[in-house]
């Protein structure tokens, strides 16, 4: 069975927490496009949506559901999104699809987040992934002395042009390869001080609560609340 086919299983099994009549914290990424599309076609009544991402947003509309601003809501039941890796503890590694600070901003205004991913993105310790952090773009040079530091190489996002990857918040990403991640709230904690760090793609502090884990042999609920 292949990976997409696994997304769109554990995207349909997350129809489950959706909050019917009330506000949902939306993600970004392939595994919530499936959940969008499946969310649309259940047509469970929502006041709305939160999303994370200008791509979500469009997606959002495009099945006819109200997106709303985070500052217009005060707290979500929950936030569905994908991750690029998840560990034992249910810390994550998140921002392949450089939506990583909005999504940050999502998850904090939810009681649970619920992770939905394919089995591949289990790991024993987070790292093998290259760790994403979006920076101001002046600071990425200085950012990438410090990554060094802590043994890690960071490379600036490029698009298929060649130039900058520039988020939806115009900042650059960082990508930091080899990092061996034993202490995930550290770490995030130590990284977000560092002036020029927009945000680090560690959710340690907001690690999932439960995860859809989607396999050949059905999805795996795994809880860490
Ligand atoms: O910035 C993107 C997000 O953190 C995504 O949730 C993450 O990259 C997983 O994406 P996908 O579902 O495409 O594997």
């Amino acid at each position: 069975m292949d990976q997409d086919t696994l997304k769109a299983r554990v995207a349909q099994a997350a129809l489950e927490y959706v909050p019917a009549h009330g506000i949902l914290g939306v993600g970004t990424g392939s595994t919530v496009n499936h959940f969008i599309a499946a969310l649309a076609q259940a047509a469970i009544p929502l006041q709305g949506a939160v999303s994370s991402s200008e791509a979500s947003t469009a997606l959002l509309r495009q099945a006819g559901i109200a997106v709303l601003e985070a500052s217009a809501v005060e707290r979500l039941q929950c936030y569905i999104d994908g991750a690029d890796e998840i560990d034992p503890q249910g810390c994550m590694i998140k921002g392949g699809g450089a939506a990583l600070t909005r999504e940050k901003i999502v998850a904090d205004l939810a009681e649970r987040f619920i992770c939905i991913a394919d089995a591949s993105k289990q790991v024993p310790v987070l790292g093998r992934f290259p760790l994403p952090v979006e920076v101001v773009p002046m600071a990425s040079t200085q950012l990438a002395r410090r990554f060094a530091a802590l043994g890690g190489q960071a490379s600036l996002r490029l698009r298929a042009d060649g130039q900058p990857l520039v988020t939806d918040n115009g900042m650059h990403i960082l990508d930091v390869r080899g990092l061996q991640i034993h202490q995930p709230l550290a770490l995030e904690q130590e990284i977000s001080a560092w002036p020029g760090v927009v945000t680090v793609g560690i959710f340690a502090r907001h690690k999932a609560s439960i995860c859809l884990l989607g396999a050949a042999d059905g999805v795996q609920t795994l809880r860490f609340d």
